[in-house]
Parts: C-alpha cells; structure tokens; sequence
C-alpha cells in the first residue's frame, strides 16, 4: 500500500489544513446556524456531537475519501466476513461474531461460527443464574456472596469496566471482585474480608500461561485449602475461562467447569465472549444479552453507513486528522460518569495496544505517527486535576466528553451539575476567553492599572480547543454494548488508515521474557546473569534487601 502521506487522499487533506489555519470554532458556529445539526449523528442509541471539531464539510468529504483510500471498507467486510485479517498470527478477527443473533451465519475456514457462540452463552447463562439464585453453593451448601474474577489486560479490564459501569443492575447478594496485578496486595486485599466458604472465583486467562493469573490463581486455590476445603472442591469454587483446556486441566480445573471461546477473539476484544462471565454473574442473563444487542446494533450501523454518517469512522477519522496535521500526542477520554471510571484503563489497553505500532502490515516503518497515548479519569474529578493543562497548556489535546441524559439514581440535583460542568468544559475549551475580556472581568470588579495588565496573559484561555460529546438515555447494558463496540470499531478504521495489524501485540512479549530471566535471580544465593549496569545495580539492591 502507498505510504499514508504519499498517498493523494493524505496531500489533499494537507492541502485543506494548510487553509484552515486561521478558521476558528467559534467563527464556524458564528457563520452556520445548522452547525450542531449537520455535525452530529445517532446511531445505536449513542448520539455524538462533532461539531465543537475543526471540521467543515469538506474536511468530512475528505476524511472519508481518506478512509475510502486506504479500503477501510473493504478491510471491514473482510474482517465481517472471516478472513484472516490478523495475519502476523494468521487469525481471523471476529469479536462481532459474539454478538452476532441466532440465524445469522459468520464464517471461519468455511465453518459459521455463531451457533458456537450461542452454545458458550446459553452455558454460561445457565451457570450464572443458578449462582445467581443461590441453587448452586460452595461446599458448605451456603449461597455465594462474592466472585473473585482473576485475570489481567483483555481479561480483566472488559468485565471489570463494564460491571463497574453497570453498578446499578448488580445483583444485591453478590460482590464483585477482581484482582489482576502480580503484586501479591491486589489479592490480599481482595480476599481480606471473604469467606471461603461463600466465594467463587473465575479464572480468565485466554492462553492460561500467563503469570499474573496463575500467581494469582494459585495463591487463591491455597487460601481455599487452607480454610479446610479438600482438593475436590476445588470443583465447587473455581471455573476457568479460556481457549486453552490443557492448561486449565493441568491447574486443576475440570474442563466442566471451563467456559471456552476461540483464537478469533482478541483479549483485548474478548468482553462478549466467556470472557464476559463476569459481568452476566453481576447483571445476569438478560442484561448481558442487553449488552451484546447494543454491540451488534452498532455493527450494523458501522458496516452499512456512509463513512461520512459513520459514527466509529467519524470518531477515527477525526483522532486521524488531529494526529497528522495538528500535532496531537494525546487523546483524553473524560466520561462524566463516576461508574464509567475504568472506561479509561480499558481504552488504553483496546487502542494502545491495537494501534501502538510503528510498521505497516507489510512491516515497513509508518509514515506518519500512529496511535496517541490515550488517558483520562472521570469529570468532574478532571476538571480538579488535569483540565488545567488542557485549556492552557502548549498541545492540542483533543476530549471525548462522555455522559449520560438520566444519572440513574436519586439525586438529580447532582446529575443536573454534573451535566452542566461537562458541557460548560467543552464550551470553555472552544471559547476560550481573550485578554480584552480578563480586562473587562477586572474593570467590572473595580480593578485596573499595572498590576492588572501583568496578569492578563495568565488569565488568557486561547479558546479554539477541539471536543467531541458523546451521549446516551442512561448506562443501560445496551448502552454501555454500542459504545464499547463504537470504540472498537474506531480503532478498526484508524488501524486500517495508518495500515498497521490492529490484532496483534508482539510489542509486550520482550518484558515477558526478560522477567522470566529475572526472576530466579532475585532469588537467595542465586547468581546473577549478564545486565547493563543499572540493571544489574537495582537487581544487587533488591537481593541485599532479600527481596
Ligand atoms: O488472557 P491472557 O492469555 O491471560 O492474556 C492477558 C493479556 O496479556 C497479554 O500480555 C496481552 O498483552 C494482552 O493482550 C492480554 O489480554
């Protein structure tokens, strides 16, 4: 494929950037009435407004070209229709194979894989719900009060962000845990207060070699011996989650006690599969299906429109145009939900890990930058902390504002001001605020002279700052399903652009390795091996201190 800036469709754009130096949001809005309306859209019940972004309608006719150019339809229907997309691991990528209904037929090596799928889900439900009414029990025969989910990266982060999300469907009885880091505090702290008796943990690892989650597992599986419980049941208090069943015997749980699913799932893409278990254990059966349906109404949407009505092209595009041509290094995510305060992490993980790549599929250096490092926390925490460097700092620091019309509890006093800060933030970053109105600000106080004029510039905000917001009734399952998949499919087209393989992430297996050649070596009396110095040095202070 062309390079991304040699190509015609990237030197156009250039060209039409070149002239929007001096546009200005507010200049837009000023000139077009209709603006708010031609530069928003709904689709599986997410509404997004884009027009608080440095585009027209031509910037949007030639993002779409741009999208068009580099076949991100074609990949798409590639991907929809079972080829080997991931091709560094000669894999199809088919995480919209999870939530496809029954009837409908998606093809692997000729094979429909969706009466597979139904086969998992109608598994798990079963298992949830009878965990759910209290009709299976721990060996003791007393109902489970808390799930210990183990895992890490794409199988951790989905169900832990979603179930986060979704607080206000959790089952009363049941507490929801999960431990993930190696660091033995995170399970401590989780296994503090439980009782063995009433706790069942689920083991999710795809490949179940992972060493976080066996450390983490295995420390589980003695702390349940230790409370008294035999080696039999073990069957009892632990499931496993994986396409692996060799490993899953070989730690000892029975594959009957396993829920499967496929090397076409990415981890980081795994939340609708087995993977999920977590989250139909905390919202049920119903509510995961919920779930799946507004993933897959957002498939469609994504796979039939135009690119210029496309929400996750739209959404892609526009992190593209910010990438290339004005310099942004960074994408904040900032979801005006306190319940959405994993949204972040899981963000990071689904486009970081996607798109952090440097060659193109073909393995040629990229020629332009590719993924921004993406961050954020809830708002309005933020706007107390970071926001700061938004409004003022040097970069162009693009913001998903993300929310909810109804807050789902009882407090609308608070929702009414949690939506007017989120709004009031991406209206204050295009605005901004000129140095003739500080001036006005002090004159109208009353204050005027030297002293005044030495603070104008600090209180300066240049205004002009982009900001897309996206917004739903409430976080339903549904809701939380079609937005989820809006990202996925945002990191899909953006992969396609940059031409980098979105599936794989050859890019964390170096660490992996190196810590398994570290490890013995922090061991007492162990000798240790060849390092550059600093290495060497922290390895030598760690063994004196008989780590
Ligand atoms: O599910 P597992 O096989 O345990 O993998 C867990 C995670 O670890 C890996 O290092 C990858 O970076 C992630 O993509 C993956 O989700």
């Amino acid at each position: 494929m062309t390079p991304l800036v040699q190509s015609a469709a990237w030197q156009t754009l250039r060209d039409h950037h070149a002239q929007w130096q001096d546009r200005n949001l507010v200049s837009l809005f000023d000139a077009d009435p209709e603006r708010f309306d031609k530069f928003s859209l709904e689709a599986a019940g997410v509404f997004m407004d884009f027009s608080k972004n440095h585009v027209d309608e031509t910037t949007v006719k030639l993002l779409a070209d741009l999208g068009r150019a580099r076949g991100v339809e074609t990949l798409r229907d590639a991907m929809f229709a079972g080829e080997k997309i991931n091709h560094t691991e000669n894999r199809a990528v088919l995480h919209v194979a999870l939530r496809a209904p029954v009837g409908m037929q998606i093809c692997v090596d000729g094979e429909d894989v969706v009466p597979g799928v139904h086969e998992v889900v109608d598994r798990m439900a079963g298992f949830a719900e009878r965990v759910r009414s209290g009709a299976r029990t721990g060996r003791t025969g007393k109902p489970f009060t808390d799930i210990v989910s183990i895992g890490i990266g794409g199988s951790d982060l989905g169900p832990c962000m979603t179930v986060e999300a979704l607080r206000s469907s959790l089952h009363p009885r049941l507490t929801m845990h999960f431990v993930s880091n190696i660091d033995g505090a995170h399970l401590a702290k989780a296994l503090r207060d439980l009782d063995p008796e009433t706790t069942l943990f689920v083991v999710i690892s795809k490949t179940f070699t992972t060493l976080e989650t066996l450390t983490n597992a295995k420390s589980a599986r003695d702390w349940f011996l230790a409370s008294g419980a035999t080696h039999a049941d073990i069957a009892k208090h632990f499931v496993a989650v994986s396409t692996n069943a060799e490993k899953v015997e070989e730690f000892g749980i029975a594959t009957r006690n396993m829920f499967g699913f496929w090397d076409w799932v990415g981890g980081r893409y795994s939340l609708w599969s087995a993977v999920g278990l977590p989250i139909m254990l905390a919202v049920g059966a119903q509510g995961f299906h919920e779930l799946l349906a507004g993933a897959h109404e957002m498939d469609m949407h994504f796979r039939t429109a135009p690119l210029e009505r496309n929400l996750p092209a739209l959404l892609a595009l526009l992190g593209v145009w910010y990438r290339g041509f004005f310099g942004a290094t960074s994408q904040c995510i900032a979801p005006y939900a306190q319940d959405l305060n994993r949204l972040a992490a899981y963000l990071q993980q689904l486009e970081m890990e996607s798109n952090g790549k440097a060659v193109t599929r073909d393995g040629t250096p990229v020629s332009t930058g590719t993924c921004p490092v993406i961050w954020g926390e809830p708002g309005t925490n933020g706007q107390h902390a970071f926001f700061q460097l938004i409004h003022q700092g040097t970069d162009v620091i693009p913001v998903d504002f993300i929310a909810a019309l109804d807050g789902g509890h009882n407090l609308p006093d608070h929702h009414r001001l949690l939506l007017a800060n989120c709004f009031a933030q991406s209206e204050a970053l295009m605005m901004g605020k000129s140095a003739d109105e500080v001036r006005a600000e002090f004159a109208a106080a009353g204050q005027h002279g030297v002293e005044v004029e030495a603070l104008v510039p600090h209180k300066v905000f240049t205004g002009n700052r982009p900001s897309t917001t996206l917004l739903v009734d409430r976080f339903s399952p549904r809701a939380i399903g079609a937005l989820v998949a809006l990202y996925e499919h945002k990191v899909f087209v953006q992969g396609a652009v940059w031409d980098v393989n979105s599936y794989d992430q050859w890019g964390v297996e170096l660490g992996k390795q190196l810590a398994a050649r570290i490890a013995p070596e922090l061991l007492p009396g162990a000798v240790a091996g060849k390092h550059d110095s600093s290495t060497a040095g922290l390895i030598a202070r760690a063994r004196a201190a008989g780590a």
